[in-house]
């Protein structure tokens, strides 16, 4: 039996932007696949190409290289095909502002073939007691929320979500959770932007992390924290307190007589260092020992990944800055 075909394969994936004088790639050669039912977090610093890549896996650009299907299909070629099939949440909606909402997503909804009715989608997305307020008079969290019923209303069987909570408050981030992890529950693939970890971590299956136009690392979660070290801190007495042992595997750290030590080891250093501690007398305060995070691992991968200063670099390459990590 051959095996379905990818949601999304997207093969040395390329996007410029600028002059052919002055060209600048903002997505460099990026290979991605993601199965159906699959929910796939893209995870990247910004700038690192996130929204330039779902541009084109939703057909909304062509790319200057490489080759993208969705459901087997070019979605920049064959948009007439793929649309009905499809749901995007863009970061702006942009809809009218003098229309309600439920105009809005009745507007939308008689653009689809078969679609949900408007009044349910606008209970899923949590709006239903704004559902006669203008457009223009939302907040931006219910905007958000407004964004996502339109990408709902075709029943999608690929959603393309960037930056789904945004400006949500942390009850109605929750919410939206829990309504992509029932979408994803009912089969429909979802490929997901954020800058929230814990959003990622929640919800993803796999997960990309992009730096400057390149996959840095994909797999889940999991997998993308195997290669971290883990970190160990505690406080060490006040003076007279033994040295501390030698840990030659660990990386060890002092400021005053706060310790910090990582481990790719965590069991062995900490043994090693509870024994210690217990033959020594000494009491570790505040004793704290944990497995990498995403968030650690997305930092150090960040910091690590370079930017490529070969052709192509952006005239004026704005600085890396990491934005809400979500915690
Ligand atoms: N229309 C454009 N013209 C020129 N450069 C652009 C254009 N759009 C994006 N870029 C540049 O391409 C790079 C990638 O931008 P993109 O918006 O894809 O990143 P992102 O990962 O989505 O960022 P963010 O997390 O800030 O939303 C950035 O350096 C950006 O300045």
């Amino acid at each position: 039996m051959t095996p379905p075909t990818p949601a999304v394969q997207a093969s040395g994936l390329r996007r410029s932007y600028g002059t052919p004088a002055r060209p600048f790639e903002a997505v460099r050669g990026l290979d991605l696949s993601v199965q159906r039912g699959e929910l796939f977090a893209l995870l990247g610093t910004n700038g690192a190409g996130k929204t330039s890549t779902m541009e084109l896996i939703e057909g909304l650009a062509r790319p200057t290289g490489g080759t993208v299907r969705v459901l087997g299909h070019d979605p920049h070629r064959e948009r007439a095909v793929l649309r009905p099939r499809i749901g995007i949440m863009l970061q702006e909606g942009g809809f009218p502002g003098d229309l309600t909402v439920a105009e809005t997503v009745r507007g939308w909804a008689g653009t689809s073939s078969r679609p949900r009715p408007a009044a349910e989608v606008i209970e899923l997305v949590g709006l239903t007691d704004r559902a006669a307020v203008r457009v223009k008079q939302l907040s931006g969290g219910e905007k958000r929320r407004l964004d996502l019923a339109v990408a709902l209303v075709g029943r999608p069987e690929v959603l393309f979500l960037d930056e789904p909570t945004t400006g949500l408050d942390p009850q109605a981030r929750a919410a939206v959770w829990q309504l992509v992890r029932e979408l994803r529950a009912a089969g429909t693939t979802v490929l997901l932007t954020t800058h929230y970890l814990e959003e990622a971590e929640e919800l993803a299956d796999r997960l990309a992390i992009l730096h400057h136009g390149r996959v840095v690392t994909q797999g889940t979660v999991a997998e993308v924290i195997a290669d971290r070290p883990a970190r160990i801190g505690f406080e060490l007495p006040e003076q007279p307190a033994p040295p501390l042992l030698a840990l030659p595997q660990a990386e060890v750290g002092f400021q005053g007589r706060q310790v910090t030590i990582r481990t790719r080891d965590l069991q062995g250093t900490l043994t090693e260092l509870l024994l210690w501690a217990e033959h020594q007398g000494v009491r570790l305060t505040g004793l704290d020992a944990r497995s990498a995070s995403l968030e650690e691992a997305f930092l150090a991968i960040a910091a690590e990944a370079q930017p490529d200063r070969a052709a192509g670099e952006h005239p004026t390459e704005p600085a890396t800055t990491l934005t809400g990590a979500g915690r």
